[in-house]
């Protein structure tokens, strides 16, 4: 292997403050974990080092590739070392880390990764595999078995129920879980690490969900299983950590003097807090800088409400406006302004018990302004019909319930998504770039009358009772000039 690539022959060429906090020969294989993108090796694998570190296990993680097998590869190529360059306004440092202990692909390595998951040396799966990861309806909020990957998967896993080479992570976790518990039968903990309201919850659902629908000879089996040794604990994490540009790879490769195509970038900001409710034995990362608590439900809505849905509002304001990255959007004169007036008005629909909404605001003014991250647009306002519903929908859900009105930031992000949503003939693709895999159904919103195109797209959110409110959607459609202006009507 050449010594110009990260890996074990060229660690001794790093900077003493670069080199990993434990000795990767070491790691041994206990969390299995579903994307191995830029979020989980910033976040999660930095957490599990820095508990090796403090507890002397050093815990190794298999992470799995479900979509893009070149990233198995480089992992392959670089012993599974990767950098993390923490970037604030004051300097960036590059830091190489060392978690990882092996890599696979969902599909093509699926044997392996199915003996892994029913070995007794495995007690805990992780997920970052997004939204669309989980295969929900949008309205239900449940698996949608009319998802064409689920019902292929189905398929496949009932004519060979052990052994199916299934493509979703959905039907990996069912089947793998399924087989652990007809070899080991040992407990096990499957911890989702997105972005999503009682992510726990969720996933124990669609997992569920899958197993009932396959139809196996010991489905009900595995579905008590499933209760009773299986833990779906809740999660919150947080660290904002973007796409990893040329840039970003050219720079981490002059800083460390080796080359590394698996280098992340993230904020010096990070929390992970975790509901105590665990079945196995578990990493220590409370040990590495994670919270353990009873109930995450006041940490997760007041990230997912305040600092993905104000991104959320940031991301298409700043499109309409021009701008490229959330530090350029918090540039402008109407930026700061707009994240301190949307927590203002989610602040009614908190939960007591979390942090101080307007404390949290302007923390969230000072970790946007951070223009050492190039956290572009583009990444976060994609995908606003799997995320909205957990971001805006909910909220505007609490305020009807509550009989408040909705304020004029929520009303302006959601024209602005609206505005984002438009058609563009010459791509094919969204007005300003962004995708989502409802293109097509929120295109088709543009075609009707222009009154009604917002109750239309918050249809397609599966929010047919905000579509409802006609002071709501008149509201945001008067909006439309001006965000077409290129302007940010923000009173
Ligand atoms: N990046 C952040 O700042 C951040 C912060 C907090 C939470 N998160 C959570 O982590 C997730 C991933 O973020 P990232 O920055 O690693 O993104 P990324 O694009 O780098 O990685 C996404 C991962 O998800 C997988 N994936 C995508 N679509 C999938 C599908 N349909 N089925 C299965 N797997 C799929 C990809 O293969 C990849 O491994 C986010 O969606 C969010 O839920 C990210
Ligand atoms: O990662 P996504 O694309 O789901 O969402 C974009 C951002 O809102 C998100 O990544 C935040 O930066 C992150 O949740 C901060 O912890």
């Amino acid at each position: 292997m050449s010594e110009k690539l990260l890996g074990l022959a060229s660690l001794n060429r790093l900077d003493q403050n670069a080199r990993p906090l434990v000795d990767p020969r070491e790691l041994r294989p206990q969390v299995v974990h579903f994307g191995l993108g830029a979020f989980h090796r910033a976040h999660q694998a930095v957490y599990t080092e820095a508990a090796s570190e403090a507890t002397g296990q050093a815990t190794g993680i298999v992470a799995v590739a479900p979509r893009d097998a070149s990233v198995v590869q480089r992992a392959r190529e670089q012993d599974y070392l990767f950098s993390v360059t923490t970037r604030s306004p004051g300097g960036s440092q590059p830091r190489v880390v060392a978690a990882l202990s092996g890599a696979l692909h969902l599909s093509h390595d699926a044997a392996a990764l199915d003996t892994l998951i029913r070995s007794a040396e495995v007690s805990t799966i992780t997920l970052t595999v997004t939204e669309k990861g989980y295969h929900r309806d949008p309205a239900s909020g449940r698996l949608n078995l009319a998802d064409p990957r689920i019902a292929a998967d189905l398929d496949l896993s009932r004519k060979n129920p052990a052994d199916a080479v299934v493509g979703t992570v959905v039907a990996r976790l069912a089947v793998s879980l399924a087989n652990r518990l007809r070899t080991i039968g040992a407990p096990i903990d499957v911890v989702s690490c997105d972005n999503l309201d009682g992510n726990g919850s969720v996933l124990a659902g669609v997992v569920r969900e899958f197993v009932a629908a396959a139809g196996w000879a010991d489905s009900d089996k595995v579905l008590d299983w499933l209760d009773t040794s299986v833990g779906f604990p809740s999660t919150v994490v947080d660290r904002i950590v973007p796409a990893t540009s040329a840039a970003d790879l050219a720079e981490a490769a002059a800083r460390l003097g080796v080359q590394d195509g698996l280098a992340v970038a993230g904020e010096p900001y990070s929390q992970w807090v975790l509901q105590n409710a665990f079945r196995a034995a578990r990493p220590a990362w409370e040990h590495g800088g994670a919270q353990f608590v009873d109930d995450v439900a006041s940490y997760q809505l007041t990230k997912l409400r305040l600092l993905n849905g104000s991104h959320s509002g940031l991301a298409y304001l700043g499109l309409a406006a021009g701008c490229r990255t959330i530090a350029d959007v918090l540039a402008t004169d109407w930026g700061a302004t707009f994240v301190r007036g949307y927590a203002a008005e989610v602040a009614a629909t908190l939960p007591n018990g979390g942090p101080d909404p307007l404390r949290y605001a302007e923390s969230l003014v000072a970790r946007f302004s951070n223009n050492a991250i190039h956290h572009e647009l583009r990444q976060i306002g994609s995908d606003g019909s799997l995320k909205l519903p957990q971001r805006w929908v909910t909220v505007l859900r609490d305020l009807r319930e509550q009989a408040s009105p909705v304020g004029p930031n929520q009303t302006l992000a959601l024209a602005a998504w609206a505005h984002a949503t438009r058609p563009d003939a010459s791509s094919g693709g969204q007005l300003f770039g962004t995708t989502d895999p409802a293109t097509a159904a929120l295109a088709g919103c543009w075609r009707g009358s222009p009154s009604g195109v917002v109750a239309r797209l918050l249809n397609v959110l599966g929010a047919a009772d905000l579509a409802e409110d006609a002071d709501l959607t008149r509201s945001a459609e008067a909006l439309l000039p001006d965000l077409a202006a290129g302007h940010v009507p923000l009173q």
